[in-house]
């Protein structure tokens, strides 16, 4: 880790696929416990973005450091300091919440009653203990997320990249995944998540991203961003000017 370095920083990143330039360029700061939302249109290339950023998928060219660490050059490192929700997680299939929990404990080289007691804790507090016997595929959408939130968890990271972690979950559950996500960030954490809604973006992060066609349109402080609207309106206006024709499908109207 290298005090001087940011949570994630995240420079020149490039994906094409095919023809097409998902991400162009682009870079991005995250200071050390900043609590960061990344919103974007769909197809602006949020999760292209995160997953290059954590080490899922290689870039075409640019960097991602993690405190430090680059991603690519130094991967055991940086991903022993992160702790990722990718889209789509695939989790494995014939194993129970517990299971899963325990073998991705181990993989990570943590002792077993430490994996026992994170386990026990974790499966209580994402209120999936009576799910204890129950195959993950069986699994509704919104306990696959809690039990992908808390593989994200288990190894302690310092940096959490969550892809739609909201996407799905019930509001009860919502409301226990902020408190953990607040208080891993009260703990020195920093949060990088990716969502559509604007207003929960407002509620939990004190900083924010936006991304329009691969590329950064604005990124800082909330307020920064913000800059005197709300987050919604100024998104609207970064990524789609204020041109937008509302007298589209006219003939819906009466
Ligand atoms: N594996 C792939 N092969 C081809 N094109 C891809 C692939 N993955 C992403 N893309 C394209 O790259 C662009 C960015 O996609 P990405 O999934 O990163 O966007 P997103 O912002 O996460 O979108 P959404 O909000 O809809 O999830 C899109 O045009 C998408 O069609």
């Amino acid at each position: 880790m290298h005090a001087e370095e940011p949570a994630l920083r995240l420079t020149g990143l490039t994906k094409r696929f095919g023809g097409k330039t998902a991400v162009d360029g682009l870079g991005l700061d995250v200071p050390r416990g900043a609590f960061l939302g990344l919103v974007g249109q769909n197809g602006a290339g949020k999760t292209t973005t995160l997953a290059m950023a954590v080490g899922l998928l290689r870039p075409d060219s640019g960097t991602a450091r993690i405190l430090g660490a680059d991603v690519w050059a130094d991967p055991a490192a940086a991903k022993a300091l992160v702790g990722v929700l990718p889209d789509g997680l695939a989790l494995p299939e014939r194993l129970t919440g517990r299971e899963v929990l325990t073998y991705l404990g181990l993989l990570r080289g943590l002792d077993r009653r430490t994996v026992e007691e994170r386990t026990a804790e974790l499966l209580h507090v994402l209120d999936l203990s009576g799910a204890d016997r129950t195959l993950v595929l069986e699994y509704s959408t919104g306990m696959r997320k809690k039990i992908g939130l808390a593989t994200a968890l288990l190894h302690a990271p310092r940096l959490l990249v969550l892809d739609e972690p909201f996407e799905a979950v019930d509001p009860v559950s919502a409301a226990t995944i902020k408190t953990i996500l607040r208080g891993f960030v009260a703990g020195g954490g920093t949060v990088v998540l990716s969502s559509h809604v604007m207003a929960l973006v407002e509620q939990l992060c004190d900083h924010a991203a936006v991304l329009d066609r691969g590329r950064i349109a604005a990124a800082g402080t909330l307020d920064e961003v913000r800059a005197g609207l709300s987050l919604e309106d100024r998104f609207v206006r970064l990524v789609a000017g204020e041109g937008k024709d509302a007298r589209e499908l006219s003939w819906l109207s009466r």
